[in-house]
């Protein structure tokens, strides 16, 4: 079995972080392992970061990328530049496929991360990466353009290549207008496109973070790029579809909805 990094931030309701990237590489049969970055605690009004020690950080990556093998990781909340690059020092020194989830926004809440981090991202961590999967806020910071169509959100990904990451999947989702939510893959020069009908429920918190450790999962299992963005597409449908409130506020992606729905079906 494969084992598979995610270097991320604890989201204590598992609306997201490493609680859903874990689940995620869980049901998809990879075996996870993990360096937290981050406790995020999220209130209806509030997004706090308590950010870890960078040393703390820099040992649990020594730990891992130094007895195990690692071939595919992936990036998600490192909530502050100094993290940042220690993440990227490590990860330099290796020949790990990154896969890079900016986390810049997500639905519980913005955080203050400055221009200078975002900076970071696109000059240090991107280069880094083997895809990036911005959503399109996310798309529309890294770029430098607003996205409100598929052209643009076609540009947007030429203009995020350009930082060194050679394949971008800028995730249309809820915020893109219209019935369809649709994410874009760029490999390379080849296009291609991700379409479902938008799910009309409230249960998609977690689902980026679900989507892009999908994608992790499976290219760490051998699968093309194309071709794991399609099983992360489905397999975030599902959990939305089969979703969990988990109080009357929130709701979040339930990464175990594939599995159960294949275990009724057989
Ligand atoms: N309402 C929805 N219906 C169907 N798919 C959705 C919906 N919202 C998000 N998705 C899908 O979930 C995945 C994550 O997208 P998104 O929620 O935009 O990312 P993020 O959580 O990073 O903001 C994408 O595949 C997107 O198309
Ligand atoms: C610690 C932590 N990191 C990231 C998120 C955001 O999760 P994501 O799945 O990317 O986005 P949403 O679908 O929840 O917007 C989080 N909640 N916590």
């Amino acid at each position: 079995m494969e084992n598979v990094l995610t270097i991320a931030g604890s989201d204590s309701l598992a609306g997201g972080g490493i609680q859903a990237d874990l689940k995620t590489f869980e049901e998809l049969n990879v075996f996870g392992v993990s360096a937290l970055t981050s406790v995020a605690s999220i209130t209806p009004t509030n997004l706090t970061l308590h950010q870890l020690p960078t040393t703390v950080i820099v040992d649990q990556l020594t730990s891992i990328l130094t007895q195990l093998p690692i071939h595919f990781a992936k990036t998600g909340l490192l909530g502050d530049l100094a993290t940042l690059e220690a993440v990227c020092a490590q990860l330099e020194s290796t020949t790990t496929q990154v896969v890079v989830d900016p986390v810049l926004v997500f639905k519980e809440g913005q955080s203050q991360l400055q221009a200078t981090y975002i900076t970071a991202v696109k000059q240090r961590l991107l280069p880094l990466g083997y895809v990036t999967t911005p959503n399109l806020a996310e798309a529309a910071q890294l770029s430098g353009m607003s996205i409100t169509n598929k052209t643009e959100m076609v540009e947007a990904a030429k203009r995020i290549q350009a930082t060194g990451c050679p394949n971008v999947v800028i995730k249309g989702g809820n915020r893109l207008a219209g019935d369809v939510a649709s994410d874009y893959l760029r490999m390379g020069d080849v296009d291609y496109w991700f379409e479902s009908p938008k799910i009309a429920r409230q249960t998609t918190d977690g689902a980026g973070c679900t989507f892009s450790a999908a994608i992790t999962a499976q290219l760490a299992k051998g699968q093309a790029l194309p071709e794991a963005v399609e099983v992360a597409k489905r397999f975030v449908y599902m959990g939305i579809t089969h979703g969990v409130s988990i109080s009357e506020r929130l709701g979040s992606v339930w990464q175990g909805a594939s599995r159960q729905w294949e275990e009724e079906t057989k």
